[in-house]
């Protein structure tokens, strides 16, 4: 009855592969045959100028999304035909471009997050079984690790809706990692923050791939978080993938000054 323990950190998380994956809209191809291989515990960037099929990837990732052709698969299991739910009980969690969350404490978020790997049910837990109780003990210290780890810990008691943007950002990050992920999808992390909370997020990211040893793929337009943050990088445009490499490789890479700015001259701005 005890709380599942958080993923060894020399187990490593699976390999997320992404193959010839194709996404159409009517007569818009969203994504068209694009493959990328996420390497266990890395931090791997999804970029490329707005259209380019960033969020249309990661809805094919959480099973929001059913691509036309092609497969994902996190180890030996195919997730592109699971339903979402499916996929997040495989270990895969994501957070969204807007903040969902508005009420209850950060505590009460974050044991959201948790209801995954909570065993009480209804009955169970109104008649507050003793083994419930030990169990909604230990997903509450589970959760203030977490909150400890996203720099949260000091509002764990707090409203959510007293909190300043970039910690509600925060929360949703910290409550996708309550889910104990192997692969964690941030969508844009730090949109809309000023330049502390984006710092701050940004080492939050490294701290929780460095103690909880998952991958972690990123959609984000700020190209220099992408660029400190990022082991690899893939380039989404139009649909395609035009390149991939290492934040450098991408950095030089004509076809991608192209695409962000047009022409060559392109190079801080992707910098
Ligand atoms: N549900 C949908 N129905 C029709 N077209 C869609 C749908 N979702 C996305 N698209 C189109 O697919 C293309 C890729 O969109 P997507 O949102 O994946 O791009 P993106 O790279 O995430 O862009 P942004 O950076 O602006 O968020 C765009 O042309 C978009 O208009």
């Amino acid at each position: 009855m005890s709380t599942p323990a958080p993923r060894s950190r020399t187990a490593g998380p699976p390999v997320l592969r992404v193959r010839d994956v194709t996404v159409r809209f009517a007569g818009l191809t969203a994504l068209d045959d694009v493959s990328f291989t996420v390497s266990p515990g890395s931090v791997h960037a999804l970029i490329g100028p707005n259209g380019a099929g960033k969020s249309t990837c990661f809805n094919v990732l959480s099973g929001l999304c059913r691509p036309a052709a092609g497969d994902v698969t996190l180890g030996d299991a195919e997730l592109s035909r699971l339903a979402p739910h499916r996929i997040a009980a495989l270990g895969v969690a994501r957070t969204f471009q807007n903040i969902v969350t508005t009420e209850g404490t950060v505590a009460d978020n974050l044991m959201l997050g948790r209801h995954l790997h909570s065993r009480a049910g209804f009955a169970a837990s109104a008649l507050r079984l003793p083994w419930v109780v030990r169990e909604q003990r230990e997903h509450l210290a589970r959760a203030r690790e977490i909150a400890e780890l996203t720099g949260l810990e000091a509002h764990f008691d707090t409203p959510v809706a007293l909190l300043s943007y970039g910690d509600r950002k925060r929360v949703e990050f910290a409550r996708a990692l309550c889910l104990e992920p192997s692969v964690l999808l941030l969508d844009e992390p730090v949109a809309g923050m000023n330049a502390a909370e984006r710092a701050r997020t940004a080492e939050a990211v490294r701290d929780v791939r460095a103690e909880l040893g998952l991958s972690v793929v990123l959609v984000e337009h700020d190209m220099g978080l992408v660029m400190r943050l990022a082991d690899e990088v893939t380039v989404l445009d139009f649909g395609r993938r035009i390149a991939h490499g290492t934040p450098d490789e991408v950095r030089g890479d004509p076809e991608v000054l192209r695409a962000y700015l047009g022409t060559d001259t392109a190079q801080e701005d992707v910098a």
